[in-house]
């Protein structure tokens, strides 16, 4: 019976019919939650999260009875075979029941947590102790955000994460796999995904050491000899970010130019009174002005656009949702007017295009061609957003000519964000997926994300770390179990979609000065893709954009080209070493 491809298909539409409904309640339950943390919505979206898993178990056991080797109909192979990874659905009620209870205890604990200051008030992550990491130069002002965040949430996981690892691996291997990273790593679909990451991350290397090399350099000469050792790691609290995964907000002490100071963007935004809601549709005008689509009347009712100010506990960590109905698309934001949210309200904004192109698939395909497919539609828009050219046209610059000298100033200022991020983003699932297939011990976790952080990142802890500590549970990532490696190949990746569009545009010239907005050539191109949702594999959908089949670090290495150029040149100037052979932590005082 189970061999026939018209059962399947009417099987398959039966899925279609009813997954609708629950995963459509499941998303208004969990966005009820994320944005009104309470004991009632809590219970409301384990309930509707566990019918979603009873459905999910159904459809993908039968789905598992197909013998579909002699199917015709290769999208129905396709849908079978996704519709059979159920990941924690495979769990024993009772275990799935205690694995959404940690996962939403660690998710919580994240978001809630503050940092109470001697006498007087309790900081939250945004904006208050983010807006200390990014604007304090202050070491030991910096040191008490960065260490009173870790005591906090870290902390806190430590106990909790240890269960979520053991019970990950069980689902992992009722769904099949070794464990979760293996899980994880099929979303890939690649047989050889590990070895092609450290392919790329290899050949990334020399932008990061050299960018590195130098960020020491001027931080040695900003916080003297007794913090920064320049032939040593960097402490991890000095880079402007709560984690040091971007370190845009240091621009303005390690400008290569520094009589030449770029214009501070958020500055003027204040200036010209921007809002949140401007900020987003001023990202909704860049995607019309492709030809694509425009946000519905749904999003600009029911997204969360600020943080609320009437008391309510919420997830501040800004996502984009999908609420599987065709017509309901949110994003949920805790907007401050700076401009560096408001680049992260493109790069959610491209999480809601991809939802509007796909929408009239089936449910199954309703996804991006990978994950880092969709983490790179909305950051490779930012590297159109970013140009001098596009914030000159959109009268948030003013000064109309950029010389040689301002455009290294340019490069640094976006190599701060995209090239100090190589190495984190690699690390991040490095880190997890040595922890689910056991390389990583529990007795040795936060040593171990530390023997990562200094050889990957170059980084140290300001202060001593202890096992009672557990610092990577102090990123959101971390905390709500969400994969990160989609974040590294996406770095890759919007590079190679920038350059594509930017082709397709008719753009002549580098780089860093296209600026693909209002063509609707670019706009077709990527329209294209979107619509494919993941119903065909990423090569495929590469191939139709870019004409390669792989990921490819050339479009990057030649948008960053001048830069390096200038870096390396300085880095030997300056007698600098690349690396950190001093690589033991010292701590100062
Ligand atoms: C890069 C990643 N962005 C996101 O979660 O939207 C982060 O914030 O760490
Ligand atoms: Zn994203």
């Amino acid at each position: 019976e189970f061999y026939n491809e018209t059962v399947a298909k009417a099987f398959l539409q039966f899925y279609e019919h009813t997954t609708q409904v629950v995963w459509n309640e499941f998303m208004e339950a969990t966005w009820n939650y994320a944005t009104n943390i309470t004991k009632k919505n809590w219970e409301e979206m384990l309930h509707k999260d566990s019918e979603r898993s009873q459905h999910m178990l159904y459809f993908g056991t039968r789905a598992r009875l197909f013998k579909t080797s002699r199917f015709h109909d290769v999208a129905v192979k396709r849908m079978l075979s996704k519709l059979q990874n159920i990941d924690k659905a495979a769990l024993p009620q009772d275990e799935l029941r205690e694995y959404n209870k940690l996962l939403a205890y660690m998710e919580t604990t994240y978001s809630m947590a503050q940092v109470c200051l001697n006498e007087g008030p309790c900081l939250p992550l945004e904006p208050d102790l983010q807006e200390v990491m990014a604007t304090s130069q202050d070491q030991k002002e910096l040191l008490w955000a960065w260490q009173g965040w870790r005591d906090a949430v870290g902390r806190q996981l430590r106990i909790t994460f240890e269960r979520y690892v053991q019970l990950s691996n069980k689902a992992a291997k009722l769904n099949g796999y070794k464990d979760m990273g293996a899980l994880w790593r099929s979303k890939y679909e690649s047989d050889s995904l590990e070895q092609d990451l450290e392919q790329l991350y290899q050949e990334l290397q020399p932008l990061y050491l050299n960018l590195h090399a130098y960020v020491r350099r001027a931080l040695h000469h900003h916080y003297g000899p007794e913090l920064i050792d320049p032939r040593g790691p960097i402490p991890a609290h000095l880079l402007g970010n709560m984690w040091a995964q971007s370190w845009v907000n240091i621009l303005d002490l390690v400008l290569p130019f520094p009589r030449k100071p770029p214009e501070d963007i958020t500055k003027i935004m204040k200036s010209q009174h921007w809002k949140p809601s401007k900020m987003f549709e001023e990202a909704d005008k860049f995607f019309t002005s492709l030809g694509l689509l425009s946000a519905p009347p749904d999003f600009w009712k029911k997204s969360m656009m600020e943080r609320p100010a009437d008391g309510r506990e919420v997830e501040c960590h800004a996502s984009a949702w999908d609420f599987y109905n065709g017509k309901d698309f949110r994003i949920k934001k805790c907007t401050e007017v700076t401009i560096e949210d408001l680049l992260s309200i493109f790069h959610q904004m491209g999480h809601i295009q991809y939802f509007l192109q796909y929408k009239n698939l089936s449910v199954i395909f309703r996804a991006g061609a990978n994950p880092a497919f969709e983490e790179a539609v909305g950051s490779m828009i930012t590297l159109s957003v970013s140009s001098h050219k596009h914030l000159l046209n959109r009268g948030l610059l003013s000064h109309q000519h950029q010389d040689s000298e301002e455009e290294v100033n340019f490069l640094m200022g976006i190599a701060l964000e995209k090239i100090a991020f190589i190495p984190f983003a690699y690390l991040m699932d490095l880190f997890r997926w040595k922890v689910f297939d056991g390389t990583i011990r529990k007795d040795a976790y936060n040593q171990e994300w530390w023997n990562l952080r200094l050889k990957y990142q170059g980084l140290c802890p300001p202060v001593p770390r202890t096992e009672e500590d557990f610092d990577p549970g102090a990123k959101f990532h971390i905390s709500a179990s969400m994969p990160y490696i989609q974040y590294f190949i996406s770095l890759v990746l919007q590079f190679q979609l920038h350059e594509a569009l930017c082709k397709a545009s008719g753009h002549v010239g580098p780089p860093h000065q296209c600026d693909i907005y209002n063509s609707k050539m670019a706009g077709k191109l990527l329209e294209d893709i979107l619509k494919l949702g993941s119903s065909k594999p990423w090569p495929e959908v590469l191939q139709k954009i870019t004409g390669q089949t792989e990921v490819s670090t050339k479009a990057l290495m030649t948008y960053f080209k001048p830069l390096l150029n200038w870096l390396v040149t300085e880095n030997v100037r300056q007698g600098e070493i690349l690396g950190w052979p001093d690589f033991s932590c010292t701590f100062e005082g």
